[in-house]
């Protein structure tokens, strides 16, 4: 591995610096030898991103997505870190499989690979998985989650959060309560949702679960993290819950800050995702609540599907969408050139604080001499139109395509080697 040398880099704080990068760490500029040289004149130096919220797809369904394409995404999107969800086949729910994940990242992985293992077996919602077993394995997990289901059972929810609090685990939930709409519910309940014919989850149906496992957590003692917020009643009550210093995190993604309920009205199934796209008021409500922090960090949800599995009428075609590659700039849109969130807000939302998360040593660090060296060097001045055939990711489900965003990332750097560069 080559050193590095990044001159004229502005940091998020606004001071500027020449970069060295050797052995995996920034060193001084005049440490590194016959160094690969990167102008990054005008740019921005942030900390590598990190997100909380990724799928993979392998193993499983490696025709949709594998560790290394979705990594190469990541790493496209300006991302070091992805934690990586357990709705795998199999699931990520013993200590063998968690490790099995952690051994294919290791050789293939283009960014680093958090392993989450699920809260119940198969994802079934009824009996514990080994979270203790796969938190003492190689894999370390420290976070688990039955993402793609919501753990319904308030009792298995409870034992699941006093369980991780014993090594300092957290549980992700996806708040969604299953038993307030019908079982063919995919888009949000409103008047387009009438005017479509198509059943609505209510946002009731997500501020309910929150406020439940929010008491459960106040209960326990445990850490929660709210997958996916997307409710102006799911933010008030998360609000609440920090007043009363209940130890919970929450995550809002790129398309519920940018994309609404109207992207429905096509029946394009690209839009179909749980939670569903909401309306402007509680698309307002996400973006001040991660501007003032009640929202602590954007989560992407990458989640990439085959065609055969989108290509169905609205209410049966799988939920979700990719998310890696268009993060920040949906980000940088809505947030930084709305002045709602200022760049050391950004670093903070997207690095920082999914790194506190699972307590990374090595991500979401300040861009010092002895720091490992995960960056991104961001032009924030850079758009255009998203072309979603020109993605490093196996899938085509992405909602930005035709759309002109800001095309922020110019190169990556994880652990000091280049993992990106345009
Ligand atoms: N978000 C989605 O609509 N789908 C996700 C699961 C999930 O995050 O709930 C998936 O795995 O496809
Ligand atoms: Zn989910
Ligand atoms: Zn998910």
């Amino acid at each position: 591995m080559r050193d590095l040398l990044i001159t004229g880099a502005q940091l998020a704080d606004g001071t500027s610096a020449d970069l060295g990068v050797s052995n995996g760490h920034f060193v001084a500029p005049s440490d590194v030898t016959d160094a690969e040289r990167i102008d990054a004149d005008g740019l921005l130096a942030l900390p590598g991103l990190v997100d909380p919220h990724t799928h993979l797809r392998e193993p499983g369904r490696e025709d949709a997505e594998t560790i290394a394409t979705g990594t190469l995404a990541a790493a496209r999107g300006g991302y070091t870190a992805v934690h990586a969800m357990a709705n795998l086949d199999p699931v990520t729910d013993t200590a063998e499989a968690a490790e099995y994940l952690a051994a294919l990242a290791a050789r293939t992985a283009n960014a680093e690979v958090i392993v989450i293992g699920s809260v119940t077996k198969g994802l079934a919602g009824e009996q514990l998985s080994e979270m203790g077993l796969m938190n003492r394995s190689a894999a370390a997990v420290r976070m688990f989650s039955d993402d793609g289901r919501c753990v319904m059972d308030p009792l298995v929810m409870r034992r699941a959060l006093t369980y991780a609090k014993t090594f300092d685990a957290v549980i992700a939930q996806h708040s969604q309560d299953t038993r307030l709409a019908g079982p063919t519910a995919c888009c949000h309940e409103s008047e387009i949702s009438g005017r479509l014919g198509l059943a609505g989850w209510p946002a009731q149906a997500e501020s309910a679960i929150i406020a439940r496992d929010v008491e459960l957590a106040q209960l326990s003692g445990g850490r929660l993290h709210v997958c996916h917020i997307s409710t102006a009643e799911g933010v008030e009550v998360i609000r609440w819950a920090k007043a009363r210093g209940v130890n919970v995190t929450a995550e809002v993604t790129p398309h519920h800050l940018y994309l609404g309920t109207r992207e429905v009205e096509s029946y394009d199934t690209t839009f179909k995702v749980n939670p569903p796209l909401r309306t402007d008021e509680h698309i307002e409500a996400v973006r001040a609540a991660l501007a003032d922090g009640t929202i602590d960090m954007v989560g992407t949800d990458h989640a990439p599907h085959a065609p055969q599995d989108k290509d169905h009428p609205f209410d049966i075609a799988l939920p979700g969408m990719i998310g890696l590659e268009q993060s920040l700039a949906v980000v940088i849109e809505v947030m930084v050139d709305a002045g709602r969130l200022d760049w050391p807000g950004v670093v903070d939302r997207m690095s920082a604080a999914p790194a506190r998360l699972t307590r990374l040593a090595t991500q979401g660090r300040p861009i010092a001499e002895g720091e490992p060296a995960n960056l991104v060097l961001v032009d924030p001045s850079a758009r255009a139109v998203v072309d979603r055939d020109a993605s490093a990711s196996k899938s085509r489900n992405n909602p930005y395509h035709g759309r002109d965003l800001p095309d922020p990332v110019v190169a990556t750097v994880w652990a000091g080697k280049v993992t990106h560069r345009r």
